[in-house]
């Protein structure tokens, strides 16, 4: 055979084997099929059975792990619930300690806050003590320094003085000189002759003895008639009245163009009236009425009469004080009636009174007195008193303190500069110093100067070297507060306090002077009820003589003040105050 013919052969027995082999095939194929099938499905059963038995286990787990849990859940709850309990118990119970222990903090912190508020108040106190000591201290020195000052110009004035008689007797030598040679030449004459020089020198020394006893005698006359003159002087006030009032009535300013209707009916004589046209008022009928109100007092000054005039008045009261008698002039009326323009002008009732009281001490002293003056400035704001002669800094801060002393009746302040007068022209700085004083007081309240009392208070002690005669007078020159009523002020808040201080001070004034007029011996007289009259005490009344300008103003839109101002000095007027007592003392 060939070899196709055995290719052929084997192709063909390979392509039945292959049919064959591919039968056997499919049927393995069939049968791996059945059997996968088989496989399959019974795999899927055996998975549905596992699952379903998962499922189950499952289930049952859960069932088992949901009571498990909710049976810990319980416990849990159970076991957080007593813990809460146990926890609030613990926390009340801390709270409670805390609450205590915070009490207890704070008592311990409060006592020691009162420790501490205790000690600062103790050593505000302190400090505040040591500011016045130092205040004190530093008044004294200022007062020091003000005598230091004064004794200065009294060395100043006596080395003047020394000066002047250095320079007399040097031209009193000289003229000696000449006499003496004179005298010589006399005796080289008169030698020549001794019988009669010693008769005409017999003859010289009687006639210079008459003329040495005609001196003494007509200088003792001469203290005879001063102490005559000062009891008849008091005889003529006593005459005129303790206790005088006097109106003054200002002129009208350019600018105010409707005066009141006021006359003065006797002004060609005396003049000690005044008629004031009161406002219209509507009759019964119908008609328009005006009346005409009078008043009559010791004196009445019209608006042309000067200050000089009015001092001319007051004089014989400023004689008085330095004779040893308290004297109190006071100027009363509403704000702008013209009160300062009377007392402190430059040519006021202050710098007058004063310059009256020196040269009358100094013409005095040829009489063997000698006088000390001092004075003092003080005001009554709000029922306190401020020293005007002291610093601006210490208004209102400083007290001021007075003093009486019943024994002696006299007063003294405490805390305030007193400047002693030793010079006609220390007044001007008196009454400098409280310009200043005031003007620093009026920032503080408008117009303060209206709604204050003001006080000059000057202190006279004479002593007389010869007679041994000792008298102490005192004169106060007051500036009362603008007298406006409340009603008509409109006042409010610290104006409204001012004013009701002001009316109550100037009603005590007039209570006062109402019941010195209507006293017997022992009567209670009401100083007390204000600063102005505590302070003018021993100056009011018994041993004193009072002078009260009642001031007007010339306007027709003040008229209803000015009825009221009239009105409450003719009450003054009409009291009568017992008679002044000199404070002086002799020796013996
Ligand atoms: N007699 C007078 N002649 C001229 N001017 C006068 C006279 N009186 C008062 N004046 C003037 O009138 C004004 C008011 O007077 P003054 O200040 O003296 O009144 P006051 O009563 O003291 O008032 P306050 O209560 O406010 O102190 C001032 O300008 C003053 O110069």
């Amino acid at each position: 055979m060939s070899l196709n013919d055995e290719l052929r052969s084997d192709l063909k027995d390979t392509k039945s084997y292959m049919a064959t082999a591919s039968m056997e095939l499919d049927s393995t194929r069939r049968t791996h099929t059945f059997e996968v099938d088989d496989m399959r499905r019974k795999h899927r059963n055996d998975v549905d059975d596992l699952q379903d038995k998962y499922r189950k286990d499952a289930e049952q787990t859960r069932k088992v792990n949901e009571e498990e849990a909710e049976k810990v859940r319980k416990d849990f709850e159970a076991q957080i619930e007593k813990l809460l309990k146990v926890h609030s118990e613990e926390l009340r119970e801390i709270e409670k300690r805390l609450k205590a222990e915070v009490e207890e903090e704070r008592i311990r912190r409060t006592r020691e806050a009162q420790e501490l508020q205790a000690e600062y108040a103790l050593k505000l106190k302190s400090v505040g003590l040591e500011g016045d000591t130092k205040a004190r201290e530093a008044q004294l020195l200022h007062g020091e320094l003000t005598n230091v000052k004064a004794d200065l110009d009294r060395e100043r004035n006596l080395r003047t003085g020394l000066q002047a008689q250095f320079t007399e007797a040097t031209s009193h030598n000289l003229t000696l000189d000449a006499a003496n040679k004179a005298m010589k030449a006399k005796i080289d004459f008169l030698e020549s002759d001794s019988q009669a020089q010693s008769q005409s020198f017999n003859e010289l020394h009687r006639r210079m003895q008459e003329a040495i006893d005609a001196a003494e005698l007509a200088q003792e006359k001469l203290r005879q008639e001063e102490t005559l003159r000062r009891k008849l002087h008091n005889q003529v006030q006593e005459l005129k009245g303790n206790i005088r009032v006097m109106c003054r009535v200002r002129p009208t300013h350019e600018a105010e163009t409707e005066p009141a209707k006021i006359a003065f009916p006797d002004s060609d004589t005396d003049s000690k009236e005044v008629a004031v046209q009161g406002p219209e008022k509507q009759s019964a009928l119908g008609n328009d009425t005006t009346a005409t109100y009078s008043y009559g007092f010791d004196r009445v000054f019209a608006p042309k009469s000067q200050n000089g005039e009015i001092f001319e008045e007051i004089s014989q009261l400023v004689q008085s004080a330095l004779d040893g008698y308290n004297v109190c002039i006071f100027c009363y009326g509403q704000t702008g009636s013209g009160k300062t323009y009377t007392m402190s002008s430059p040519d006021g009732m202050i710098p007058r009174a004063t310059a009256q009281i020196y040269a009358e001490a100094t013409r005095l002293e040829e009489k063997g007195w000698r006088y000390k003056i001092e004075g003092s400035f003080v005001e009554v704001y709000n029922e306190t008193y401020n020293d005007l002669l002291g610093r601006s800094e210490d208004l209102d801060k400083k007290k001021v303190e007075v003093r009486h002393d019943p024994v002696k009746k006299t007063t003294t302040l405490e805390n305030t500069v007193s400047v002693v007068l030793d010079g006609p022209d220390r007044v001007e700085q008196i009454l400098k110093t409280a310009d200043k004083n005031r003007t620093v007081a009026a920032t503080k309240a408008n117009q303060r100067s209206s709604r204050s009392h003001s006080v000059f208070i000057l202190k006279m002690v004479g002593e007389n070297r010869i007679t041994g005669e000792r008298s102490e007078g005192t004169l106060n020159l007051v500036d009362l507060a603008g007298s406006e009523r409340l009603e008509h002020s409109k006042a409010e808040g610290a104006r409204l306090k001012e004013t009701q201080n002001i009316n109550k001070s100037l009603s005590c004034l007039g209570d006062v002077i109402n019941a010195l007029g209507n006293s017997k011996e022992g009567t209670h007289i009401p100083y007390r009820n204000s600063k102005l009259t505590y302070l003018l005490q021993y100056s009011l009344g018994g041993n004193s003589k009072t002078l009260m300008f009642v001031m007007v103003s010339p306007l027709q839109a003040h008229l209803q003040e000015t009825i009221t101002s009239l009105k409450f000095a003719t009450k003054v007027h009409n009291t009568h105050i017992g008679t002044a007592k000199k404070s002086t003392k002799s020796k013996d």
